[in-house]
């Protein structure tokens, strides 16, 4: 984990979650983007949550990653306690394969908005990829790195033969 000052907080609600949000945290390490991962949930800590969410700000964290799944609250009840933008990511859960964790983040109520990915890794890398654009547009640098990376993206898919 680069040891800057983190400017992304990429939180789950259990060490479980950690196959899916890995992904996110590797997207960050490819773009250098200063991180922190931690397991924080609504449901099983939550004054750890309230805290981490009043404090996100003020220890120079401009974007949270938050990942849960099945009654995946994490992401809304962190958005509500924090004026940062939240990107939500629904882990896929064994019972119902993603679509509980799915529809807990998205439907938020008008007011308190969480950026919701898609299920499970390409919603972790996509979050760690929304996370960069964010801090992008107010950093060239990293916005270059970006460019070269969708490019690079679409020369693999070009030259990629089928058979
Ligand atoms: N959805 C939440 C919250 C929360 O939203 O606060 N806390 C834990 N969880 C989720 O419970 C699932 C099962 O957790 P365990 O594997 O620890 O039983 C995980 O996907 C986690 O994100």
């Amino acid at each position: 984990m680069p040891d800057t000052q983190p400017l992304v907080g990429v939180i789950m609600g259990s060490r479980s979650d950690w196959e899916t949000m890995r992904q996110a945290v590797e997207v960050l390490e490819q773009f250098g983007v200063a991180f922190e991962a931690r397991v924080v949930s609504a449901h099983r800590t939550p004054d750890l949550m309230r805290e981490y969410a009043n404090e996100a700000e003020g220890r120079g964290l401009e974007v949270i990653i938050a990942g849960a799944g099945g009654a995946a609250h994490l992401p809304g009840m962190v958005a509500s306690q924090t004026l940062l933008p939240v990107i939500g990511v629904p882990v896929q859960s064994r019972a119902l394969n993603g679509l509980d964790s799915l529809l807990s983040i998205v439907q938020m109520p008008g007011g308190v908005p969480v950026a919701t990915m898609a299920i499970g890794t390409a919603g972790a890398r996509n979050a760690g990829l929304m996370a960069v654009a964010m801090l992008a547009v107010r950093r060239p640098e990293l916005r270059e790195q970006l460019r070269a990376f969708r490019e690079r993206q679409e020369q693999a898919v070009r030259s990629e033969p089928l058979e």
